[in-house]
């Protein structure tokens, strides 16, 4: 037997799957197969989820594990700040370890144990890098520009300023209204720049940002892969550092933003050193249950209520008495 865990970083919810407690592990179709089949909304395990993420040992020097991140379609990402969270949590406990690094698709990144968000919230940070611009490294093509920093793109949308950014998975950004931030554009978009389309070959995660004041924003994106998701890591942080970038006046590097989103809130530190920017992303890291199956049934693809056993944790409750406390924006996605 072993354990899957469900977890999520600002509702943004992942099943984990530590394949070094296996006796074989499983091949990338079979993966793919898993991840497409216990996150279905419909009729995956526990309501589904966005994403599975894979610990592995580590290729890297330096790391304690490989984290390998598997969409809800099966395509593979090269990051996931929230997932990221939640794994650094995983391997803490199972390590005994308050600070270390995870080796993912692009690089080895720091990761450690944050004070509590609330009583029994816990918390994580961790680095989001290598960050790139230039159109090659989203990819980007056909938009006339070599790289989109607050540039009006009217092939995407006619009134709107886009920047594009890879942290290293592909970010587009918009700062926009509220009403613009509730409307089916972002839907639209998501769907279009993620299908077969002219412009992002891989497809893009696309966030719309709202400014709520200075060092405080409100995120909502369409996830590569996903879709509508409840929040996205790597989105908040790449969209603190086109804030930082475009926006002086409201904030800073090295200063903490506050990134609301529907599924809750984590805070950001935009920082530039040695040339290079990086973003720290912290916030909750939530195991919402422990799933205990025969190894079988992950390598068939097909984890159910029927062949595993269930056991909440019990932390749902505490993580929803931190959100009540935050401003409502209405527009969770439910698992
Ligand atoms: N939810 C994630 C991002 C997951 C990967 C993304 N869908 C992609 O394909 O790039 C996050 O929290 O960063």
């Amino acid at each position: 037997m072993t354990e899957l865990l469900k977890v999520h970083g600002s509702q943004n919810s992942f099943f984990i799957l530590d394949q070094t407690t296996l006796a074989n592990e499983l091949s990338d179709d079979q993966l793919r197969q898993l991840a497409k089949q216990v996150t279905d909304h419909q009729k995956g395990l526990l309501g589904g989820a966005d994403g599975l993420l894979v610990v592995n040992h580590p290729t890297r020097e330096g790391a304690s594990a490989q984290m390998r991140v598997i969409n809800a379609d099966g395509s593979e990402a090269s990051m996931c700040g929230n997932g990221l969270r939640t794994v650094a949590r995983y391997l803490a406990e199972r390590d005994h370890r308050t600070t270390f690094k995870v080796d993912t698709m692009n690089s080895n990144l720091q990761v450690r144990q944050a004070d509590n968000l609330a009583a029994s919230v816990p918390a994580f940070a961790v680095e989001i890098s290598p960050v790139h611009f230039d159109k090659a490294a989203l990819p980007f093509d056909h938009l006339g520009h070599d790289r989109l920093l607050g540039t009006m793109v009217p092939e995407l949308a006619p009134q709107l300023t886009f920047s594009a950014i890879a942290v290293p998975n592909p970010h587009l950004i918009s700062f926009v209204s509220q009403a613009v931030i509730e409307g089916p554009l972002l839907g639209e978009l998501g769907a279009y720049l993620n299908g077969d389309n002219p412009y992002f070959s891989d497809g893009v995660n696309v966030n719309f940002a709202q400014i709520l004041g200075p060092n405080k924003l409100f995120v909502r994106t369409f996830e590569r892969g996903v879709g509508f998701t409840n929040a996205c890591g790597t989105g908040m942080s790449a969209t603190t550092l086109a804030f930082v970038l475009l926006h002086a006046n409201q904030a800073a590097f090295n200063e903490p933003i506050t990134v609301y989103n529907p599924g809750g809130m984590v805070k950001t530190i935009v920082h530039f050193a040695a040339g290079h920017y990086w973003i720290e992303l912290i916030g909750n890291a939530t195991f919402t249950h422990r799933i205990t199956v025969g190894e079988a049934a992950l390598h068939a693809g097909h984890v159910t209520a029927d062949n595993s056993t269930i056991n909440p944790t019990g932390e749902q409750e505490a993580y929803e008495q931190f959100i009540h406390q935050l401003p409502s924006f209405n527009l969770s996605v439910k698992d």
